[in-house]
C-alpha cells in the first residue's frame, strides 16, 4: 500500500488528496453510527497517531464535525430551527507532540483542527505523551454511561513496526478493558482507520483501497469476519502498476553498523577479446550500490579494468569464455551474493557451452543470477526451471530468443498499445509458470513474473546510446544482493532511466553510458 501511495504522488496525486477521501470516508462511516435522540449526547474519542494513520482520522475529525451540526441553537434564537438536534462532542487524543508528528499532509491536518478547536469549544484537543494520562481519559469515558461512545482508533495503520510502544500499549490494554467491562452497553463502538493498531477490538475496522494482509496472521485483515469495510479512496489501478519512487523507497536500508562486504559483493562474469569494456560498464555501476564487486573477464577486459582501482578482478585463460572455465568460475561464485553473466561475452560455441554448464552450477548452488545481453542468446531454455533467483533483462530481440512473442505485449510503446484496454491485457500469454523475473526493455520497461508485472516509464532516446544495458545490469545486481527479484528489476530500470532523464535535461541527447553511471548515486540519494 505504501508502494502504491508513494507511485501514485509520483503520477502526480498529492498525498494529502489521499487523506483527505480517506478521512471523509471515514466520518461518512461513522456518521451512521451517530444518535440523534433527544437528550443523548454523541461523544466521539479520536485516537491519533504520529504518522499518516492519524492524519486520516484528523481529516475524519473535520468532516465529522459537518455531520455532528448544533447550529439549531444558534438559529432556534432566531425562532427557526434549520438543523435537527444532535449534541456532539469531538476529543482528539493526539499520542505524543505536535512537532512530533512524522509527515507533512499529517501536520496540516493537525493544524488546521487546532484552528477550530480554538473556536468551537466542541472540539477538544489533548497532547499526550505518557500512560498516566491515558487512564485518566479512559476514567472520564466511564462516567458518560448514557452518552453514545464512539472511539475512533487511527493510531497506527500500514506504518507499524514491531511491538507497540508506549503509550500506545496502555491505550490498546485500556480501551480492551473498557470494551470487555462495558460489554453490555450497545451504546460504545470502537471504530479503527484501514487497520486495527495492533491487538485492539475493534467492531468495525473502515480499510482504504484494499484488505490489508496480516504478516502475522498470515491471512487478509479481518477478511472472514463481517466487520471490515471497504472504501475506495480513488486510487486508480495503474498505480499498482506503475513503477515509481514508491519501489525505491521500499528497498532495503544500508545498516549504519555495517562492515566492509555486509552490503553486498557481486561477480561480473562477462568479456571477450572484443568486447571488453561491457563488463567493466556494469561493475563500475554496481559498485555504486554494493560494498566490493570483482570481474571475472579476459585478459584485455584485465588491462582495461587497472584504470579502475575500486574494482577488483580476476582473469581467466584465452580470448573467450569456455566449458573449461565452468568448475573454476563455480567455485569462485561461492564468495559472491549476486553474479551477474553474460555482458560483453561474445556468442560462439565455447560462450555457448560456458553458458550453459555455468547456470546449471549456479542452480545447484542456489545463486542469485542476473542474466543479460549475449547469455541470454546461448541458453537452452528447455534445461532449465529458472527460479526467482534469476533475472533476465532482454531488450525486445533477446526477448524472442527466449522463446516469447513481442506480438503478445501490448502497451510498450511498440505501437500497439492501443489493443489494450486493460492493464491485466499488456501481456497477452500465460507467465504462470515464470518464477524468474523479467525485465523486457524498450521504450517503456516491462517487469514480470508470474505473481507480479510493472511498467516503468523512465529513460529517453539518449539512452540508446551502447553501454546503458550494461549499467542496467550492474544497477539490477546491486540491488539484487540484498532485495528480492522483482523489486531489484523494477528500481534498476527506473533508476537507469532516471538518470537518463536527468541528463537529457542538463545535456540534451549527448550523453554517454559513463554519465548515466556517474549519475546513479544522485539519484539513489533524491530517494532515500
Ligand atoms: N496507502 C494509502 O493509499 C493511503 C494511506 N493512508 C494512511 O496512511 C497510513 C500509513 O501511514 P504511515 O506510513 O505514516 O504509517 P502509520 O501512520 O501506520 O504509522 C507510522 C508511525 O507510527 C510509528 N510506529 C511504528 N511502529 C510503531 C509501534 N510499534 N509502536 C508505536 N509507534 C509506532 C512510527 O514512528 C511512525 O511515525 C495508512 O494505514 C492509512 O491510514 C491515507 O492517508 C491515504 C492513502
Ligand atoms: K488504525
Amino acid at each position: 500500500m505504501n508502494i502504491t501511495d508513494n507511485n501514485f504522488e509520483y503520477l502526480g496525486m498529492p498525498k494529502i488528496v489521499l487523506m483527505e477521501n480517506a478521512g471523509k470516508s471515514i466520518a461518512d462511516e461513522v456518521a451512521t453510527y451517530l444518535k440523534h435522540e433527544k437528550g443523548i449526547k454523541n461523544k466521539i474519542y479520536v485516537f491519533c497517531g504520529l504518522g499518516n494513520n492519524g492524519g486520516d482520522g484528523f481529516v475524519a475529525v473535520r468532516h465529522l464535525m459537518g455531520y455532528c451540526d448544533y447550529t439549531d441553537e444558534i438559529s432556534k434564537s432566531f425562532g427557526v430551527t434549520r438543523f435537527p438536534s444532535l449534541h456532539s462532542e469531538i476529543i482528539v487524543i493526539l499520542l505524543g507532540k505536535e512537532m512530533e508528528i512524522k509527515t507533512y499532509e499529517s501536520k496540516e491536518n493537525f493544524k488546521i483542527l487546532k484552528n477550530i478547536s480554538e473556536l468551537d469549544f466542541r472540539l477538544k484537543i489533548k497532547e499526550i505523551a505518557c500512560p498516566n494520562e491515558v487512564l485518566k481519559i479512559i476514567e472520564e469515558i466511564k462516567k458518560y454511561k448514557k452518552d453514545n461512545i464512539i472511539i475512533i482508533d487511527a493510531m497506527l495503520g500500514t506504518g507499524i513496526k514491531g511491538e507497540l510502544r508506549e503509550p500506545f500499549r496502555t491505550v490498546v490494554n485500556e480501551l480492551n478493558n473498557l470494551k470487555n467491562k462495558e460489554s453490555k452497553r450497545s451504546n460504545l463502538k470502537i471504530i479503527s482507520v484501514d487497520t486495527e493498531t495492533k491487538g485492539i477490538m475493534a467492531d468495525i475496522v473502515i480499510t482504504f483501497h484494499k484488505y490489508k494482509w496480516d504478516n502475522n496472521l498470515n491471512k487478509t485483515f479481518n477478511i472472514d469476519d463481517k466487520r471490515i469495510i471497504l472504501k475506495k479512496i480513488g486510487i486508480p489501478p495503474i498505480a499498482e502498476y506503475v513503477v515509481g519512487w514508491g519501489d525505491l523507497k521500499a528497498l532495503s536500508k544500508i545498516n549504519p553498523d555495517s562492515h566492509k562486504g555486509d552490503n553486498g559483493k557481486v561477480l561480473v562474469v562477462g568479456g571477450s577479446k572484443e568486447f571488453f569494456g561491457a563488463p567493466i560498464l556494469s561493475a563500475l555501476a554496481c559498485s555504486k550500490i554494493v560494498d566490493l564487486v570483482t570481474v571475472a573477464s579476459v585478459k584485455n577486459t584485465m588491462d582495461a579494468l587497472r584504470n579502475y582501482p575500486e574494482l577488483m578482478g580476476y582473469e581467466i585463460e584465452g580470448d573467450y569464455f569456455g566449458e573449461k572455465h565452468i568448475t573454476e568460475i563455480s567455485e569462485l561464485s561461492k564468495k559472491y551474493d549476486v553474479i551477474l553473466l553474460g555482458n560483453g561475452l561474445g556468442v560462439n560455441k565455447n560462450t555457448k557451452s560456458f553458458v550453459n554448464g555455468f547456470l546449471k552450477e549456479m542452480e545447484t548452488l542456489n545463486k542469485k543470477v542476473v542474466i543479460d545481453a549475449d547469455a541470454i542468446k546461448v541458453i537452452d531454455y528447455n534445461n532449465f526451471n529458472f527460479s526467482e533467483n534469476f533475472i533476465f533483462t532482454p531488450h525486445k530481440r533477446e526477448f524472442e530468443y527466449m522463446g516469447f512473442d513481442m506480438n503478445n505485449i501490448k502497451n510498450m510503446g511498440n505501437g500497439n498499445g492501443s489493443n489494450s484496454d486493460n492493464i491485466n491485457n499488456i501481456i497477452d500469454m500465460d507467465i504462470s509458470n515464470i518464477d524468474s523475473t523479467i525485465v523486457l526493455k524498450g521504450k517503456y520497461d516491462l517487469i514480470f513474473n508470474k505473481n507480479n508485472i510493472k511498467i516503468n516509464k523512465t529513460g529517453n532516446a539518449g539512452m540508446t546510446v551502447g553501454g546503458t544495458g550494461d549499467v542496467l545490469c550492474g544497477i539490477i545486481g546491486g540491488l539484487f544482493s540484498k532485495n528480492d527479484a522483482f523489486i531489484s528489476g523494477c528500481c534498476g530500470a527506473f533508476i537507469n532511466g532516471y538518470t537518463g532523464d536527468l541528463l537529457l535535461k542538463e545535456k540534451g541527447y549527448c550523453y554517454t553510458a559513463m554519465d548515466v553511471l556517474n549519475k546513479i548515486p544522485h539519484v539513489l540519494n533524491i530517494f532515500n
